[in-house]
């Protein structure tokens, strides 16, 4: 990982910022009214899939006002992207959750971005196939439906993401940027620095191994 020794900020490294603080909060309580509306008589099971939406996850339960009866929140740990910015296509999961806590239930998954798609529907497949989950929707932050490898429409979004490597908000590059308050594109100068390559147009070749 890089030292700060430069005195560059992770601000320093965004090209541009795409959605502010005040942006995110808004589209939050538009999805959070939505969300209580349609989950209002349905005891949702409301499940982080970590570790990118831990903010979004945070922000949105609160918003989901007023808040069905029986709403209970769960995490589970989905990774593929390693320390690169192409999925690597397998995509390992980790989780404590007792299959007997999800069967039945309606589950709403959170996350801070669907991009290939290969994370949500591997995780939608487990809690539906493996758990006997009653249903299951997604709530997503950013949605950056240009690079889908998997056919798949969340049902809530907050912003359609253009097809750019982005940061912040729980968005990762290498474990970094994550705890910045907005969501921005990092200068291509910073995957250079760090010797990985950036993000290419889907189509155009294979993924990378990270
Ligand atoms: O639609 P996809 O192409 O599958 O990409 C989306 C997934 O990628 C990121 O997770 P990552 O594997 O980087 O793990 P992280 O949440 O720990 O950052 C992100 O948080 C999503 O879960
Ligand atoms: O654009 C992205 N940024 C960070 N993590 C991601 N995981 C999938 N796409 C992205």
């Amino acid at each position: 990982m890089e030292a700060s020794t430069s005195g560059r900020t992770y601000h320093d490294d965004m090209a541009r910022i795409l959605w502010s603080p005040d942006d995110i909060t808004a589209r939050c309580r538009v999805l959070g009214r939505q969300i209580a509306n349609d989950y209002k008589s349905k005891a949702p099971l409301v499940l982080g899939v970590l570790k990118g939406s831990f903010m979004f996850a945070s922000d949105l339960v609160r918003c989901i006002e007023p808040c069905p009866r029986g709403l209970t929140l769960d995490f589970i740990r989905a990774s593929s992207y390693g320390s690169g910015t192409e999925s690597s296509g397998d995509v390992k999961l980790k989780t404590d959750l007792k299959k007997e806590k999800v069967q039945g239930r309606h589950v709403l998954l959170v996350e801070d971005i669907v991009d290939t798609a290969l994370t949500i529907t591997t995780v939608s497949r487990y809690l539906l196939e493996e758990c006997g989950a009653a249903s299951v929707a997604t709530a997503t932050l950013l949605d950056k439906h240009e690079r889908r490898k998997l056919a798949y429409s969340p049902e809530y979004v907050g912003f359609v993401c253009p097809n750019e490597f982005v940061v912040g908000y729980g968005l990762d590059f290498d474990e970094e940027y994550r705890t910045l308050p907005y969501i921005g594109v990092l200068k291509p100068e910073c995957y250079a620095h760090l010797g990985i390559p950036g993000p290419e147009p889907v189509g155009s070749g294979e993924s990378g191994d990270e």
